[in-house]
């Protein structure tokens, strides 16, 4: 049975810079291909889990200097929307905070965990990246932000023929064949063993709106201040 009831959460950031100058007058956004953790193997933006005594705008500039060099003036850092991420029979939310700069310092550099590259707007390569990105990514590029989603990352059951071999009944010597249907659930939230997130064994719901001053997410309250 579903379940998606939030007994705690963890604080997560994600940072998209764009160049609005770009190469040939394109726009173009800076994503990281992650190399290693959650999410390995998909481009995405910047971020992770905001440490003790962070603020998510100050975990969000560290993560963005730490994985692709650069750094941010606070001015130019804003802030685009909360996303929280829900999965189907766990407990612990993710709740994203998404930001956003125009403008940076510093020289681009691959690390251990990211390899950064520039994508101009219309070859944003959404097929592999986390799926709800091709949902908010356009409206944060669009400037249709700020902007407040849930995403519920439901199970989906995965249908898998097991042919059982022939038992042999030694009391009458008959042979009785056994042909079950066995239906396997899959769903992780850590990383497959190969290609993008459980991008074929679970169905994504999502609702968006605008962000009201404070979002209550089933007790838990996440501010939206910059
Ligand atoms: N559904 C989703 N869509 C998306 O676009 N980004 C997501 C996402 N779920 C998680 N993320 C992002 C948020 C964050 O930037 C990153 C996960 O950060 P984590 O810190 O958990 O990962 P790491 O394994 O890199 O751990 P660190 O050791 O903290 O770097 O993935």
């Amino acid at each position: 049975m579903e379940s998606f009831t939030i007994a705690s959460k963890k604080v997560l950031t994600l940072v998209l810079v764009i160049d609005k100058a770009g190469q040939k007058a394109r726009n173009l956004i800076l994503l990281g291909y992650k190399k290693r953790g959650f999410g390995a193997h998909l481009w995405n933006g910047f971020g992770g889990k905001v440490e003790p005594g962070e603020t998510a705008h100050e975990g969000a500039l560290r993560e963005l200097e730490e994985e692709a060099g650069i750094t941010v003036k606070s001015e130019d850092f804003k802030k685009a929307g909360i996303l929280l991420f829900q999965f189907e029979n766990d407990p612990v939310a993710l709740e994203t905070h998404v930001y956003k700069a125009y403008e940076y310092q510093g020289q681009i550099r691959e690390c251990e965990e990211m390899r950064p590259e520039w994508f101009a707007f219309d070859d944003i390569p959404y097929d592999q990246m986390w799926e709800d990105d091709r949902i908010w990514l356009p409206m944060l590029l669009n400037g249709q932000d700020p902007f407040f989603g849930r995403m519920y990352f439901k199970r989906k059951a995965l249908e898998k023929e097991t042919k059982v071999a022939p038992v042999v009944n030694t009391s009458t010597s008959a042979h009785v064949n056994h042909s079950t249907t066995m239906t396997a659930t899959s769903f992780t939230t850590a990383q497959p063993k190969s290609g993008p997130f459980a991008m074929y064994d679970h169905h994504l719901e999502h609702s968006l709106q605008g962000v009201p001053h404070e979002v209550a997410l089933d007790g838990t309250i996440a501010s939206f201040e910059n």
